[in-house]
């Protein structure tokens, strides 16, 4: 893992240009060599050939869950391996991975012995999208289109993202098929891959405030029985709807047609992880180096 190649994303939440140069120092005083560099996603991310031809056999990734998402999607198969340092807002998979710690210590586990374990991810899939760290269904996904115009400085976007977001949501609400333990319409359904089946939390409340902080705070997994919520797990379950939807993979808005059905999946052993007690979901993934 001496030959690196480094993508980063100036757009997720604490990718600076001086953390990135610090990372960059970091490898090199590891006696890493940069042999590429992607800044996503105005850059396409490199294909297992582009990385083979360059002899990168490690991939050192310092984004947000989104650009990670992309990443892992694009890399599934390759015989490399993938870093994921904290480089977003929410940061659920490089915590999920490594617990709560900095790049930096990341980055001095990886000359630790034994080496970092590398590790099959598994994932949540609907219509060729995958999430990693969760899927978020219904009509509180709206509040995405409110999250980017803020994000973007745009203020009369948001505020006509915000009124539409706030319609939407207290509007009709999502039903599934083959999940008789959650029979209601729903605001928010947030799916977490698992080992063998995934978890549903369906949230029926209908607080817009409770509901974002539940939808969030359910990705981290720190709340439990909240009023309003449902929990129940599955190998698949289907989309009731009758239109196209939008859904959020990983924090990004993809669109679901028709009674799409959610089902799961696994990466190859792709990416490393560092923690010592990882969460049960890395835990049960684990394959050896
Ligand atoms: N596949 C993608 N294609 C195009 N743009 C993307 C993609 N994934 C993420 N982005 C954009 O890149 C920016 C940063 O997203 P990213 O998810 O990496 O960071 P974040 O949202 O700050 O972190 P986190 O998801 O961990 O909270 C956002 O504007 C996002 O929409």
């Amino acid at each position: 893992m001496r030959r690196c190649w480094l993508v980063t994303n100036a757009g997720s939440g604490s990718t600076a240009a001086d953390g990135i140069a610090q990372i960059e120092t970091r490898l090199a005083a590891q006696g890493r060599t940069l042999v590429g560099r992607t800044g996503f996603p105005d850059q396409a991310i490199p294909s297992p050939m582009d990385l083979n031809t360059a002899g990168a056999t490690l991939v050192v990734l310092l984004a947000g869950d989104g650009t990670v998402n992309a990443v892992l999607t694009a890399l599934d198969g390759w015989a490399g391996s993938v870093l994921i340092l904290p480089g977003g807002t929410m940061n659920l998979l490089a915590k999920q991975l490594h617990g709560d710690v900095s790049a930096e210590t990341i980055l001095e586990r990886l000359e630790q012995r034994p080496p970092p374990r590398r590790i099959a991810l598994p994932y949540v899939t609907g219509d060729g999208h995958r999430a990693y760290a969760g899927l978020i269904l219904g009509p509180a996904t709206r509040w995405v289109h409110a999250r980017e115009a803020a994000r973007a400085g745009r203020p009369r976007q948001l505020l006509r993202a915000i009124g539409q977001a706030w319609r939407r949501t207290f509007g009709r609400g999502l039903r599934l098929q083959d999940m008789p333990e959650l029979p209601r319409a729903y605001q928010a359904v947030f799916v977490q891959p698992g080992e063998a089946v995934m978890a549903l939390t369906a949230v029926d409340a209908r607080h817009w405030r409770r509901m974002m902080e539940l939808g969030w705070a359910a990705m981290r997994g720190n709340w439990a029985e909240a009023k309003g919520v449902t929990r129940a797990t599955a190998s698949s379950f289907r989309l009731a709807s009758r239109k196209a939807g939008l859904a959020l993979f990983d924090g990004e808005p993809r669109m679901l047609g028709t009674r799409c059905t959610i089902t799961t999946g696994r990466t190859c052993a792709l990416v490393l992880a560092t923690d010592q007690a990882p969460s049960s979901v890395v835990r049960s993934s684990s394959e050896g180096s």
